[in-house]
């Protein structure tokens, strides 16, 4: 599981994270969400051990990512909104390199290269270059390599950004999949309501560096007080705090 406790990350003088806690647990997909700005992105790097926190503490499964990062990086799968890929390798090259850095032995790793790709509507396009793909492809591609070792916990920025809605659906059915049937703890960070309320079990609402509200999408409903759907809650509950601040 993933616990983060007090974190909070200064650029200069600015503050974009600001000692915020939270936890996800084995088999939950906890959805982070907040306006451009908030600090989703930053945190989300801290996780994987990208960037270094100002203060504060991250454990993957009881492992600290900054004190032991190496056990601690064996727990996780990340897929960042920017992915980098080798754009030389064909997809299928480009994970089988993945899957022998995570020591996966060959023959569970072809196969489950050939599922994944299946299952992404990749299998067509699996020998081609990566330099090739469409922008949607090579998410596809970053999806896959995140989680390929089966990872305890599973850290997803904008998951389905470029994607159509037909990978979409796929991409989230994956995801839900890790979570139940896999039992990672899954933290993914939207600006789709849909997919908030779709398939996370409860919802971060981030703004301006800090926690405003964390639960499930009744329970936001009632801090909101007002609004039914998550757009609307969010709304509100990101003007109360704004105006809270001054
Ligand atoms: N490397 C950096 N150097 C300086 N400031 C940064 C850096 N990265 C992010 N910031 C600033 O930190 C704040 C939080 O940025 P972050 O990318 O975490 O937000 P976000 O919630 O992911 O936003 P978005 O929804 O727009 O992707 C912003 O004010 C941003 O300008």
């Amino acid at each position: 599981m993933l616990k983060v406790t007090n974190m909070h990350k200064n650029y200069g003088d600015l503050k974009a994270v600001q000692g915020i806690d939270f936890e996800v647990r084995p088999g939950e997909i906890l959805g982070f969400l907040g306006p451009n700005g908030a600090g989703k992105t930053t945190t989300i790097k801290i996780c994987s051990g990208l960037l270094l926190p100002t203060e504060g503490e991250v454990t993957l499964c009881d492992y600290d990512i900054v004190k032991e990062p190496t056990q601690a990086k064996k727990q996780l799968g990340y897929v960042p909104d920017d992915p980098f890929l080798y754009e030389k390798l064909t997809g299928r090259q480009f994970l089988e390199f993945v899957g022998e850095i995570y020591d996966i032995n060959p023959q569970n790793r072809h196969q489950k290269i050939e599922d994944m790709m299946e299952q992404l509507e990749l299998t067509d396009k699996a020998d081609e270059l990566i330099g090739s793909y469409s922008r949607g492809m090579k998410r596809k591609i970053a999806l896959m390599a995140g989680i390929i070792h089966s990872p305890k916990v599973l850290l997803l920025d904008e998951p389905t950004l470029g994607l159509d809605a037909v990978s979409a659906k796929k991409a989230k059915d994956i995801i839900k999949e890790m979570a139940y049937k896999k039992n990672t703890a899954v933290l993914l960070t939207t600006h789709v309501m849909e997919i908030a309320e779709q398939i996370c079990d409860r919802i971060a609402v981030i703004n301006k560096g800090k926690l405003v509200a964390v639960g499930t999408l009744e329970e936001l409903q009632q801090k909101a007080k007002d609004g039914t759907t998550l757009e609307e809650v969010f709304v509100n509950i990101t003007k109360q705090q704004t105006s809270d601040l001054g």
